[in-house]
């Protein structure tokens, strides 16, 4: 089943500045979809088209068969500033059940989800800390759980780990396959960088720039259950991982 459909999607700011034209693709139900180009191609903008955070100027967005007009039920965002998606005065867990207080869920199963999402992502035990006690990974680590916890279909990424270190950042990217694995979620994974696209994806669309549009797109011939070296020292990865950089070059 599709959960994510572009349809002939174009953007344009202000009088005349088209940062998107005619992009169109879909993404299947519990498939993660990378999103890869070079700086300035539109990714950004493509993301907010589909959270619904900016109309669209033609063309249209539907998340599992219904249109997008403002931010769908079921759709959450990770960001890249995890700095500034945190509220410094409120503790871990308080963060991660913020966006379940407008929910009719009952105290205990908001309570329930807050463990559970801490868990899955490692941080058990963090909940009554402050994000500013915490490394800047950890700190996404909570952004993801605030995530899981809200249970969503559809899960957005916009270079969520464009700002930590490359150790930390090969952590996340494990962490985002397995929550993908567990729980069966649908990702939409946006970056520029090459390696992060093709080992995280199931798919991948290369976005050329001005304007912004669909020059490629792969499918990724790796196992779904994948290892920072033994997977990115596979063939596969190594001829995709060139394939995708030679679009890039060719796009920039
Ligand atoms: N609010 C805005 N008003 C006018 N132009 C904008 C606005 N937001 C983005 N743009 C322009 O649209 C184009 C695409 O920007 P966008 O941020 O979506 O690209 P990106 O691929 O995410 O870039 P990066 O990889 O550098 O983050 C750029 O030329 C940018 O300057």
């Amino acid at each position: 089943m599709t959960a994510l459909q572009v349809r002939n999607l174009s953007k344009t700011y202000g009088e005349g500045h088209a940062a998107l034209h005619n992009l169109s693709f879909e993404v299947k139900e519990g498939e993660l979809l990378s999103i890869v180009g070079p700086s300035g191609c539109g990714k950004t903008t493509l993301l907010k088209c589909v959270a619904g955070l900016i109309p669209a100027t033609r063309g249209e967005v539907s998340v599992h068969g219904r249109e997008v007009t403002g931010v769908p039920d079921g759709l959450a965002v990770v960001f890249q500033d995890y700095g500034r998606s945190l509220f410094p005065w409120m503790k871990v867990g308080a963060n991660i059940a913020f966006p379940l207080e407008t929910s009719r869920l009952p105290k205990a199963e908001i309570r329930e989800r807050v463990e559970h999402s801490l868990a899955a992502v490692g941080l058990e035990g963090k909940a009554e800390r402050y994000p500013w006690q915490l490394s800047g990974g950890m700190q996404q680590r909570v952004a993801i759980a605030r995530a899981l916890a809200y249970r969503p279909q559809v899960l957005l990424m916009d270079e969520p780990f464009a700002s930590v270190d490359a150790q930390t950042r090969s952590g996340l990217e494990d962490l985002t396959r397995r929550v993908h694995l567990e729980f069966g979620m649908t990702i939409m994974f946006v970056t520029h960088d090459i390696d992060e696209s093709v080992y995280l994806a199931d798919r991948l669309i290369v976005l050329r720039r001005s304007p912004g549009s669909v020059l490629a797109e792969l499918v990724i011939e790796l196992p779904r259950v994948r290892d920072q070296i033994a997977t990115k020292s596979l063939p596969a990865f190594v001829r995709q991982r060139s394939e995708v950089a030679q679009h890039i070059k060719d796009a920039s």
